[in-house]
């Protein structure tokens, strides 16, 4: 039998349908659902007359519309309409809902791994473009559209042109204060965001291998913004010790089997991909994004680029374009972009670990009297376990607002969002005109890189951070 990669054995496992020169059919092992992209998915069931085909494989939560304050006040209209929608069709079509009540309630890929129900092997789906965040447990998960969130709930399969297969490889290992959000932004910055458009890349390397699970999620997260189907890393002792014990993961006898079986999934030795691009970690340092996409980004030692040093007339159009949203004047250090705001939180970084190391950061300090700063849990569990560690003291202590779960101030659909001009640090992974709101300025960044930020009042360098120590002067 001809080698294999990772993708490959878990596409062929689940190839269901396959005529010549055609996209497969695909079985779908797993849906998640929120309250955005499913409300027509359950009307167009409702007017066939259909059900949901596998309930049991389908789960729900409501994250994007959800305020972070009161979460049971939820005052917009549409909002209000989204999450009542979800609940009346959760229930009519008995599908399990982890609604506001919930300790599991979260954003959709923050609770999902969280409760074990990603696992090495499964194809998983969502209506939510950042569904890559579970390749990082060896699945092969990736976003699709409100029409294909219906399909897949009337047959639990679906139909898909295969992926290219792409490996990226991180070499070399990272300096202390380099986090997994900065090997990802540093990935894009130098790529760019298509470099992996029509692939499913696979990240390998010491420097991904010695990543923790919640890490791992970080770098999986954003491979859409790399412009990948999906992103995924092989699944090792610390993801089978990752999800042991958890609620949808097999127990007993029944976990060791499954677990013999995940090991079976990695990518063959020698197995060939489509294409391989490589990453030196040695040189990394933090990263800050710029400009108004995932790809302008640079290091935090460096300034602002000059639109008139890119190569091609299009990168200098788009800079110049970024830079005039961004209010920023090509030469300006990175680190005296001063901020309005900082967000940590989103499913790229709004888990316990990130908490932790933004945590470690503002321990002691105070945030600036300029800055606003809110710290959102990206799931019920969370906001229970950081509790209980103490870490939302140390928050409140600091300045920072500690709120409620969900996707907050990730894309202005609740009231977290920033009023026009203002300008944030921010922990998630997209900085689009506008995302945060209208006339809203993103950069993105770490979760220590955003503490820092928000106790300076600007831009600061988290490897020279003054751990623990007396009050830092702005
Ligand atoms: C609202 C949803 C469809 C969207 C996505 O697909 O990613 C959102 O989660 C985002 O991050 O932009
Ligand atoms: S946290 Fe942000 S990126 Fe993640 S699902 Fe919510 S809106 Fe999308």
């Amino acid at each position: 039998m001809g080698k294999k990669t990772m993708f490959e054995k878990i596409w062929d496992n689940h190839v269901i349908y396959q005529e010549e020169g055609k996209p497969s059919i695909l079985y779908i092992d797993l849906q998640l659902v929120h309250e955005v992209t499913s409300p027509q998915a359950f009307e167009g069931l409702r007017l066939s007359g259909r059900k949901v085909r596998r309930p049991e494989l389908t789960f729900a939560t409501m994250d994007h519309n959800v305020p972070t304050t009161d979460r049971f006040n939820i005052t917009d209209p549409i909002s209000k309409q989204q999450i009542d929608t979800l609940t009346k069709n959760c229930a009519d079509f008995g599908v399990k809902l982890f609604g506001l009540d919930d300790l599991d309630n979260g954003v959709v890929h923050v609770m999902g791994p969280e409760l074990g129900l990603t696992h090495p092997g499964k194809t998983i789906v969502c209506g939510d473009s950042h569904t890559s965040t579970h390749g990082a447990f060896g699945a092969l998960a990736f976003g699709i559209g409100t029409s294909e969130v219906e399909h897949v709930m009337a047959t639990q399969c679906l139909q898909q042109a295969k992926a290219k297969t792409m490996e990226v490889r991180f070499v070399g290992k990272r300096n202390a204060g380099v986090t997994a959000k900065d090997m990802i932004l540093g990935l894009i910055a130098k790529y760019g965001t298509d470099f992996a458009t029509g692939y499913v890349i696979e990240y390998t390397g010491e420097s991904i291998t010695e990543l923790s699970m919640e890490e791992r999620m970080t770098v999986c997260n954003m491979s859409i913004e790399a412009g990948a189907r999906a992103g995924m890393i092989a699944p090792d002792e610390k993801t089978f010790e990752y999800l042991r014990g958890r609620q949808y993961v097999p127990q007993g006898a029944a976990f060791d089997e499954a677990v013999a079986a995940w090991k079976e999934l990695v990518t063959d030795e020698g197995a060939e991909f489509d294409t391989v691009v490589e990453f030196e970690v040695d040189s990394l340092i933090p990263q800050v994004t710029w400009g108004t996409s995932p790809s302008m980004g640079t290091d935090i030692t460096s300034t602002v680029p000059n639109p008139a040093d890119f190569a091609t007339e299009n990168e200098r159009k788009a800079a110049e374009k970024a830079l005039e949203y961004m209010d920023l004047k090509p030469g300006t250090p990175i680190s005296e972009i001063t901020i309005d705001y900082v967000f940590i939180g989103s499913c790229t970084n709004g888990r316990i670990e990130d908490l932790r190391a933004a945590a470690e950061v503002a321990k002691g300090h105070k945030v600036s009297e300029k800055v606003k700063a809110i710290v959102v849990p990206g799931s019920g569990r969370v906001k229970a376990l950081a509790e209980k560690e103490g870490l939302d003291k140390i928050f409140t202590e600091a300045g920072f607002e500690w709120r409620e779960a969900g996707c907050s101030m990730c894309l202005a659909m609740n009231p977290d969002i920033l009023q026009p001009g203002e300008r944030c640090a921010s922990t998630s992974n997209r900085n689009f005109e506008g995302r945060q709101g209208r006339g809203g300025r993103t950069h993105l960044v770490s979760p220590e890189m955003a503490a820092a930020a928000a106790i300076k009042g600007h831009f600061t360098d988290v490897r020279d951070w003054n751990f623990k120590t007396e009050a830092v002067s702005s």
